[in-house]
C-alpha cells in the first residue's frame, strides 16, 4: 500500500546548520499524525519538504508515492496550510472560494460556502481585514474544499480560540473517515493532540525522536516510581527516556515491549502530553547518570 509519507535518510541543511536530519519515516495512509516538537526542532522544514516547497539537502521523500509537488495532478492531491495562514490580503473571501474552485479540479464549494457561513464570516469581508483566527479559518476552509487526500497543516490551530479550535479539530477528524483524507499537523497544543491523531512524531534538535502510533506508544511507554535507582540497575529491554531523581526516589519514563516485574516500582501509564514532554527532555542518557551521581 502507497504511503502518505516516505523518508529516507532525510535531512536539509541552511548554511552550516541542520534543520533536520537522518529522518528515516513511512507512515500508512489514513492516519491523522501529529507533529510535535520544541521551537527550532525542524517540524516546518519537515513539513516543506512535504509540500515540496523546499528540496532537501540528503536523502529523498515521496508523498503519496511520487515527489512532493511533482506536477499538477500531485499537488492536487496534497493540501498545505502553512504556519502564517497567507491569504491575499486585497481580494474578498468570495474572491478566495472562486480562486479554489477555478485552481482545484476536486474543490467542493458547496462544503466551501457552508463553513463560511457557519463561522459567521461575510463572504464580501476582503481578507486583509479579517482577525488573525479568521484568517486562519479562511485558509483552513481552502485546505478542506481542495479535498486533498493527504492536507498538511503547520500550527492550524495556534490562533484559533478554544472553541472554534474543538469544532476545527472535530470537522477535520469527520472528515479524515467520510473522505479517506490522512493529515499531518503540527502543533505545540498536545492536549489537542491526543484528540484527534492517532500517530505521532517527535523531533527534537532536527532529528526524530519518537515514532509511531499513539496506541502502540502509550502501551510501551511506562512511568516507574520507586527508590532511587542508578540507570544502570534497569533491564536490558527498558529504555530510559527520562530520569528524575530526588535523594530518596527515582522517576523513569521507559520505553519497553515486555512487562514491568520488578515489584519495587510504582508502574503507571503516561498522558499522550507526558509521553511528548519525556521526549523532549533533550539531556542524554549519560548527562542524566551524571546529575544522578552528583546527588548522591
Ligand atoms: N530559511 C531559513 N534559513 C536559515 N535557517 C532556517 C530557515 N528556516 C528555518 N531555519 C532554522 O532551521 C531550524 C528548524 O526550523 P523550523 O522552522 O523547521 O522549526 P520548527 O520546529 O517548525 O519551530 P517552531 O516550533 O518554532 O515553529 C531552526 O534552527 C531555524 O532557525
Amino acid at each position: 500500500m502507497t504511503s502518505a509519507l516516505e523518508a529516507q535518510a532525510l535531512g536539509k541543511r541552511y548554511g552550516k546548520r541542520w534543520a533536520l536530519r537522518d529522518c528515516t519515516i513511512d507512515i500508512p495512509k489514513g492516519h491523522v499524525v501529529g507533529l510535535v516538537g520544541p521551537n527550532g526542532a525542524g517540524k516546518t522544514t519537515l513539513l516543506k519538504l512535504a509540500g515540496g516547497q523546499l528540496e532537501p539537502t540528503t536523502g529523498r521523500i515521496t508523498v503519496l508515492g511520487e515527489r512532493p509537488a511533482a506536477g499538477p495532478e500531485q499537488l492536487a492531491r496534497v493540501g498545505f496550510v502553512a504556519q502564517n495562514t497567507p491569504v491575499y490580503t486585497g481580494l474578498s473571501i468570495a474572491d478566495h472560494l472562486r480562486l479554489g474552485a477555478r485552481l482545484n479540479p476536486r474543490w467542493d464549494d458547496t462544503m466551501a460556502r457552508e463553513r463560511i457561513a457557519s463561522l459567521d464570516l461575510d463572504p464580501a469581508q476582503r481578507a486583509g481585514k479579517l482577525s488573525g483566527g479568521q484568517r486562519a479559518q479562511l485558509a483552513l476552509t481552502l485546505g478542506l474544499a481542495k479535498r486533498p487526500e493527504l492536507l498538511i497543516l503547520d500550527e492550524p490551530v495556534a490562533s484559533l480560540d478554544p472553541l472554534a479550535r474543538r469544532e476545527f479539530l472535530q470537522g477535520l477528524m469527520e472528515a479524515t473517515v467520510e473522505h479517506e483524507l490522512s493529515v499531518v499537523l503540527s502543533s505545540h497544543l498536545v492536549s489537542d493532540l491526543e484528540r484527534i491523531c492517532d500517530y505521532l512524531i517527535v523531533l527534537v534538535d532536527s532529528r526524530v525522536q519518537v515514532i509511531g502510533e499513539t496506541d502502540e506508544l502509550l502501551a510501551t511507554h511506562h512511568r516507574l516510581t520507586g527508590p532511587r535507582r542508578d540507570p544502570g540497575t534497569l533491564p536490558a529491554g527498558q529504555h530510559v527516556v527520562s530520569a528524575r531523581h530526588t535523594d530518596r526516589q527515582s522517576t523513569y519514563v521507559v520505553r519497553t515491549d515486555g512487562p514491568i516485574l520488578d515489584p519495587a516500582w510504582t508502574v503507571t501509564r503516561l498522558s499522550l502530553e507526558d509521553l511528548v514532554l519525556a521526549h523532549m527532555d533533550k539531556r542524554p542518557a549519560r548527562a542524566r547518570r551524571a546529575d544522578l551521581e552528583v546527588q548522591r
